[in-house]
């Protein structure tokens, strides 16, 4: 049994690549039913953001396990594996938890520290458990990198200072307009990314912002959020001409399909006319041929990393104290996962134990008759239960605490002697 994670990110693969993988979360339970059905996988999640596309497992067979993953991902992204290897990277056990700890606390984003990626983490940690893809290994792994995750936010500097995707994306604009009050904005969609887009918008200076939203209500409650700020409404169904009297285009909708190509742009601008695409959304809603017109300048999520990179510079030794406690992190689950090799033992023990008190107890009623058997049984069934837990607690609690493998393994050793125990075969080899 081993733990293992497929998967790319922004570092291993463009783009391009990474909104072929994407699974939204509608197709989130379909997939994890899937992966369940291949013969070597136990467990199984599936964190899936802009910037990643990743698949933890718990695996009967390790390398079996992660080829069927690797199968999976080819064909649901329909490249061939020749393809889609370059970009798959793939981490077994102890790496696989470290990573899983850093990507929860922002350590491996594309903006470091960035802060959105820990609630996506707790939403892959809900939806897995929602969809049974995981139980008690990845449902201790997630709580245990969550858990880290937080850390990292409250007790390290590297969570201090609003930045993102959405930061990072009004900062090029920045840099290529200089001035943000001159220039007309749009912003398509109104979730939490557009929320960012007008907020940094705001604080750099930009006064001419419009939202469009499929619903209206979602862009008038995210409009009321910034009262002072005079921002205007629309519908999709205004795209184009709010388009046409636009500077800046940001877009950042769940679209799975561009909502913007060359052919619509062609409709609504002058051949001279310029405008700005900043397209933060993955699958990408702007589709590559506006780069064909000569007057568009076109921007996506990838085109953050030459930002991003002065970020990072200057983030780096926050990342380091972060490293360190991320360190404690993985040792908390390295003990928990050592002292699962006490189970098979542990459950063995109770098993004879438990045996044993039924046995007695049923001779012990036998001879009291009926009549005291009918009034006490529920009492002398407490008494006794009582009785063995408490002289199991303390033998059972120090089993599992003790770190150090070979003194563990040797109080097992003795366990089974003295009680005559016969846990499942290769049970004490099963989780290392
Ligand atoms: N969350 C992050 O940290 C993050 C970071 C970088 C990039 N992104 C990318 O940014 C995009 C938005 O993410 P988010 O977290 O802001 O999502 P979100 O809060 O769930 O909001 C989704 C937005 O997309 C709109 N939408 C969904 N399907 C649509 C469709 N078919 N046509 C037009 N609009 C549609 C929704 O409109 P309604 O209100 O009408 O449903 C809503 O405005 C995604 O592509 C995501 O990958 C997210």
């Amino acid at each position: 049994m081993n733990i293992a994670v497929v998967g790319l990110s922004h570092k291993t693969a463009p783009v391009e690549v990474r909104e072929k993988l994407s699974i939204p979360e509608p197709q989130l339970d379909a997939a994890i039913a899937h992966l369940l059905s291949y013969p070597h996988i136990e467990e199984v999640a599936i964190l899936s953001t802009c910037n990643r596309l990743e698949i933890y497992l718990v695996a009967t067979e390790t390398q079996p396990g992660i080829r069927e993953v690797t199968q999976f991902l080819s064909e649901k992204s329909k490249l061939p594996l020749q393809q889609l290897r370059p970009h798959l990277f793939t981490l077994i056990h102890d790496d696989a938890i470290m990573h899983l700890m850093r990507v929860a606390a922002g350590l491996d984003s594309l903006v470091l520290g960035e802060g959105q990626i820990l609630s996506q983490v707790k939403q892959t940690h809900k939806l897995s458990q929602q969809y049974k893809g995981i139980s008690r290994i990845l449902n201790r792994l997630f709580t245990q990198a969550l858990t880290a995750g937080k850390r990292v936010r409250t007790e390290t500097s590297i969570g201090t200072g609003a930045v993102s995707i959405s930061s990072a994306a009004v900062e090029l604009v920045q840099m290529k307009v200089q001035n943000l009050s001159n220039y007309r904005v749009a912003i398509l969609g109104a979730g939490k990314m557009s929320r960012l887009l007008v907020q940094h918008l705001i604080s750099k200076g930009a006064n001419q912002i419009s939202i469009l939203n499929r619903t209206l209500g979602r862009a008038k409650e995210l409009a009321n959020q910034f009262p002072d700020a005079d921002l205007r409404i629309y519908t999709m169904s205004e795209m184009m001409s709010v388009m046409a009297n636009s500077d800046i285009v940001f877009t950042s909708t769940s679209a799975t399909e561009p909502i913007i190509d060359r052919a619509k742009l062609e409709t609504i601008l002058t051949q001279s006319q310029p405008l700005m695409l900043v397209d933060i959304s993955v699958p990408r809603n702007v589709a590559t041929d506006v780069n064909e017109l000569a007057h568009i300048q076109a921007y996506n999520v990838d085109d953050l990393k030459a930002v991003v990179a002065q970020n990072h510079e200057s983030r780096r030794q926050m990342a380091q104290e972060a490293e360190v406690l991320l360190e404690e992190e993985v040792q908390a689950f390295d003990v928990w996962w050592r002292s699962l090799e006490t189970v098979p033992v542990i459950n063995c023990l109770r098993d004879k134990i438990e045996t044993i008190r039924e046995q007695e107890l049923e001779k012990a009623l036998s001879r009291l008759g009926t009549e005291f058997a009918d009034k006490h049984q529920e009492v002398i069934e407490a008494l006794t239960r009582g009785i063995v837990n408490k002289i199991l607690h303390d033998p059972m609690v120090q089993l599992r605490a003790q770190q150090d493998i070979e003194a563990r393994r040797r109080a097992m050793q003795t366990l089974q002697t003295l009680f005559n125990l016969e846990p499942e075969k290769n049970s004490s080899q099963q989780y290392s």
